[in-house]
């Protein structure tokens, strides 16, 4: 059975001395949780941009995603806004993490060092564009944006029921 590949190395700075190196919970974990720093509180819908205290410089063709922690997404409705974040290969700053409170009535409550998202570190490739005044033919050609049947019924002024149906698509089957 195949063991994996070697593991990439990434230099890494602490710009915090006391924050934890990252490190995967689980060999075959995907990812490596960062914390934030800083204490801090949301209220219901609000949002704020927590420090790690990490900073990485990533080998070129290779970028870091931020990734949002399901156990807290679950319990407490954290979200990160702009998941996942992308951190580029030249970036040197401070890992930050864009997080939303998204639980209508309960504020939530990080204390330093709390564990808040996760890092994904991904090879990626770049690509060179060509422009052609035609693409060729695919079996989706422009189909998108539910083409494939089963819309959610969602709620609004103009005559929505006020939810959003998310089993519609077994309507049919
Ligand atoms: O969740 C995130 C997302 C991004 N970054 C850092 C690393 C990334 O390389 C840089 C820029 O991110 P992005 O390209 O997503 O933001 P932008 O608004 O396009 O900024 P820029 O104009 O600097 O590219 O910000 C983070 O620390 N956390
Ligand atoms: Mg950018």
């Amino acid at each position: 059975m195949s063991q994996g590949r070697n593991p990439v190395d990434v230099l890494l700075r602490r710009l915090d001395p006391e924050v934890p190196v990252p490190s995967y919970g689980h060999p075959g974990d995907a990812g490596v949780d960062l914390v934030t720093t800083v204490a801090a509180e949301l209220a219901p819908g609000e949002r704020t941009v927590l420090p790690t205290g990490v900073s990485i410089a990533l080998p070129d063709g290779y970028a870091a995603f931020v990734h949002p922690r399901s156990g807290l997404a679950a319990r407490c409705g954290l979200a990160l806004v702009n998941a996942p974040g992308t951190v580029d290969a030249g970036y040197r700053g401070e890992i930050k993490v864009i997080v939303v409170n998204l639980d209508p009535r309960e504020s939530v409550r990080f204390e330093r060092f709390d564990r808040i998202a996760q890092l994904v570190v991904q090879q990626v490739e770049k690509v060179r564009f060509h422009e052609v005044a035609e693409l060729p033919g695919s079996a989706r050609a422009e189909g998108g944006f539910g083409s494939t049947g089963g819309h959610a019924a969602v709620g609004g002024p103009t005559g929505g029921n006020g939810y959003a149906a998310v089993g519609a698509d077994r309507e049919g089957q």
